[in-house]
């Protein structure tokens, strides 16, 4: 299940037409193993016969200018070349890798294109390589639908661009291969996650003329420090050294310096010469905050606000819920207003993008889904009416508004029912240690400490997350750590257990007549459901000892031939041994402290990152200058004041009205505990209260639909601050609470429940005075 909010990129990358079709390929190993070198990166070649040569460092005034400028005419129709995008392509097509900080709508894009376009040419300019060795533009793009959106802007214009992800068929990622073969391709895209997959490390590795630059959008994700930190990110930078990309040019519209130095070490960009940054001030942007008790007071000052600023708006709300709820009282209000999630099928969802592109009143009511790779000049108005992520997501937000220069308003409506939400976010996201112990215990069990190194070990992530409650997101950020900071284990292609098949009409009788050991294990192990076969393929190798490979390549076979039509199942995360595995307690239990320690501090930002974003409402300064400083940038020529957002105009503060206390629900908490069941982890019980989802909240326990799910969410939880208030609620729980309680002055009972600490034999321990 997706957690309520949205995530701000569609990932989807265990792409799997494309696995199957990987397992014919020849030169990779259908099983998807002991492929990878596992020798150093930095030690690795280019394995090719016909390696190209390297990247050359060519002299800036050595480019051929109207060679990129001709380019950006004749391929683009553009005339110039704007902000700093010169002096990128000249790093990039000089041989050198850079860092590039533009604002949305900066042009970003143009800096990878152009070179991607010019390599060959300049390679002819200068003698060398012949044709179809010029290499490839590999583009690391984290959402599918920029991807695509970018591919088909770049097919349009006749220039050859593809990506390998999963919404693609067989057919067109064959035809990509074969374009990649011919030395015909000049961008291909591809999703972070496909980093994982060997089959695709080895095919870039040997991909004819090399990999000529890299190129990372949103490369913000590579930071821990960045507010959209994804563990695939930090695997980039590996990936880049493996398939000896000649450059790489890292992108992004919101780092922080410090973000924008994290991005410039993992690649050894020198951040003296190698980082362009660009101003984030936009003053045509005008930032307004308004304040009210809570949401229900808010409404009407939104409906005067969209009434008397009429145009494109985007509303932005933290769930997918309240698109709706707000799109519906818009309509009631007689705007003309839509909503739009992630969890909407993929034709509305671009219907509505259609639609929005072409209108000039159309106000959609939106998650954090929408906006990434919308590129529409007239959005005149951007609203939040729930408090963004961070900084660095407000600006992203905000910055889709007015990007033909003219006025457009920003406007953030604020109330303490906020508040609540975002804490909700925040610690969702960490696992109780008890949790991370076990998923360490198991990937150290004796059975895999005793394999030898370069062994495969294989881990169902999507059965750990329900046992062990831990989010898709941080059961990542957890393998990651031992991937990367310990180096214990390496991802590799993921295997699928089982695969479902529609049959053809002559499908059984193909089965009946097929005595071949593979053909009868097929027929062994495949079960007819409704409308389905279900095949499992670990049995079958397993009864028969077949090659997982050779069966796999039957069933395509019979899948190319018409007879049936496959779709495989049942992911297996694999990981290689890359050393000696920890297999004493202690040992292991030294990295659960290390690596809880690390979620408990991301937890701790995330909710920083919201009283930044507070502060910066709340404040008494300038909106746009302290936004800028953030980004380590100012107004325009040193100006203290921008004179068009709130504090400038009223010079007065915008205070955040907390809602009056309410007095503690007993009941409500009474039929929490009477819900949860397990008495092993205090943080499944404020969960359920605070109505945060979870993997073992919805599919073990399925109480994400209860009565008592999210019941004092709207609750004075928050605002319950006395010890003795908080005492006597859990004196009340009864048996449950034993132990020794320390409530520091001011904590509320939520953040008391959350850090609660079973492990040492309380329940409730919330640690002594
Ligand atoms: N030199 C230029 N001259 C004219 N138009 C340009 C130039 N460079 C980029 N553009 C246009 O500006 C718009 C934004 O460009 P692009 O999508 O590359 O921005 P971006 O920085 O990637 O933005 P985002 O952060 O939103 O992804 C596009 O319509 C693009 O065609």
């Amino acid at each position: 299940m997706k957690r309520e909010e949205d995530d701000e990129f569609d990932f989807d990358s265990s792409d799997e037409a494309e696995l199957v079709a990987l397992s014919q390929s020849q030169d990779v190993n259908p099983q998807g193993t002991n492929v990878l070198s596992t020798s150093t990166p930095r030690s690795m070649k280019r394995k090719s016969s016909s390696s190209p040569p390297p990247a050359k460092r060519i002299a800036i005034e050595s480019i051929d200018w109207p060679s990129a400028t001709k380019t950006l005419q004749k391929s683009f129709g553009m005339k110039e070349f704007r902000l700093k995008q010169k002096a990128v392509i000249s790093r990039i097509l000089g041989g050198e890798s850079a860092a590039v900080v533009f604002p949305t709508g900066g042009g970003k894009s143009l800096c990878f294109q152009i070179p991607a376009l010019c390599f060959s040419e300049d390679d002819e300019r200068a003698g060398e390589r012949g044709q179809g060795e010029h290499g490839i533009t590999l583009v690391v793009s984290p959402l599918i639908a920029l991807m695509k959106d970018q591919c088909d802007a770049l097919v349009r214009r006749g220039i050859r661009a593809a990506a390998f992800d999963s919404t693609k068929t067989r057919e067109e990622y064959l035809a990509t291969c074969d374009m990649l073969k011919a030395g015909e391709l000049k961008l291909l895209y591809c999703a972070p996650e496909r980093l994982n997959n060997e089959g695709f490390i080895e095919q870039m590795k040997h991909v004819r003329g090399g990999i000529r630059l890299l190129a990372v959008d949103e490369a913000h994700c590579i930071s821990e420090w960045g507010h959209a930190f994804r563990p695939d990110y930090l695997k980039i930078a590996r990936f880049a050294q493996e398939i000896c990309a000649e450059r790489v040019v890292c992108l992004t519209a919101t780092a922080t310096p410090r973000v924008a130095s994290d991005i410039c070490k993992a690649f050894d960009i020198d951040e003296n010469v190698g980082l362009f940054r660009t101003s984030t001030y936009r003053p045509n942007l005008q930032l307004l905050a308004e304040s009210g008790k809570d949401k229900k007071e808010l409404l009407p000052k939104l409906f005067k606000f969209l009434k008397d600023n009429p145009g494109p708006t985007i509303v932005y709300v933290t769930l997918q819920k309240h698109t709706e709820d707000m799109a519906l009282e818009l309509k009631r209000q007689g705007f003309r207003a839509r909503s739009f999630h992630a969890g909407m099928d993929a034709a509305t969802k671009a219907n509505l993008q259609d639609d929005f592109m072409r209108s000039d009143d159309l106000i959609i009511v939106a998650t954090i889904a929408f906006g990434m790779g919308i590129d529409k000049a007239d959005i005149r108005n951007v609203v939040h009416f729930n408090i963004p992520q961070s900084l660095e997501s407000y600006s992203q937000e905000i910055g889709r508004a007015g990007r033909d220069g003219k006025v457009s308003k920003c406007m953030f409506y604020v109330c303490g029912e906020d508040l609540h939400l975002r804490e909700m976010f925040a610690r969702g996201d960490l696992p109780s240690k008890e949790g991370i112990r076990g998923v360490l215990q198991e990937i150290f069990s004796v059975g895999n400490t005793n394999q030898p190194i370069g062994s495969d070990l294989q881990f169902n992530h999507y059965a750990q997350e329900r046992e062990y409650d831990i989010r898709t997101t941080t059961l990542k950020n957890i393998y990651a750590q031992l991937e990367l900071t310990y180096e214990l284990i390496r991802a590799t292609t993921p295997i699928y257990t089982k695969y479902t098949w529609k049959g053809g009409p002559g499908l059984q009788a193909t089965l009946n007549k097929d005595k071949s050991p593979v053909g009868v294990a097929i027929r062994n192990h495949s079960k007819f459901g409704k409308s389905l076969y279900t095949f499992d393929m670990d049995s079958a190798i397993a009864a028969s000892g077949l090659q997982r490979g050779d069966v796999l390549k039957k069933l395509q076979n019979l899948h190319d031939d018409g007879e049936l039509e496959l779709k495989p199942a049942g992911v297996m995360n694999v990981y290689k041994v890359m050393q000696k595995l920890p297999k004493t307690a202690p040992e292991v239990e030294k990295l659960v402290g290390a690596i809880y320690d690390i979620l408990q501090k991301r937890e701790q930002e995330a909710m920083e990152r919201t009283d930044e974003m507070l502060k910066l409402i709340t404040g008494e300064a300038c909106f746009s200058r302290s936004l800028a400083q953030h980004f380590g940038d100012g107004l325009l020529d040193g100006k203290k004041e921008c004179g068009h957002c709130t504090w400038c105009m009223t010079h007065k503060a915008v205070e955040q009205e907390m809602p009056p206390p309410v007095p503690f629900n007993f009941p409500a908490w009474k039929a929490v505990l009477a819900a949860v069941e397990p008495r092993d982890d205090a943080r499944l019980i404020a969960k359920v209260a605070f109505g945060m989802s979870s993997p073992r909240i919805s599919y073990e326990l399925k109480l994400s639909r209860h009565d008592a799910f999210g019941s004092m969410a709207d609750h004075d939880f928050m605002v319950c601050k006395t010890p003795s208030s908080i005492w006597a609620i859990l004196t009340w729980s009864g048996p449950l609470a034993h132990g020794r309680i320390r409530v520091l002055q001011g904590q509320s009972i939520g953040r008391c429940i959350l850090e609660a600490y079973p492990s040492k034999g309380y329940y409730l321990e919330v640690i002594s005075t």
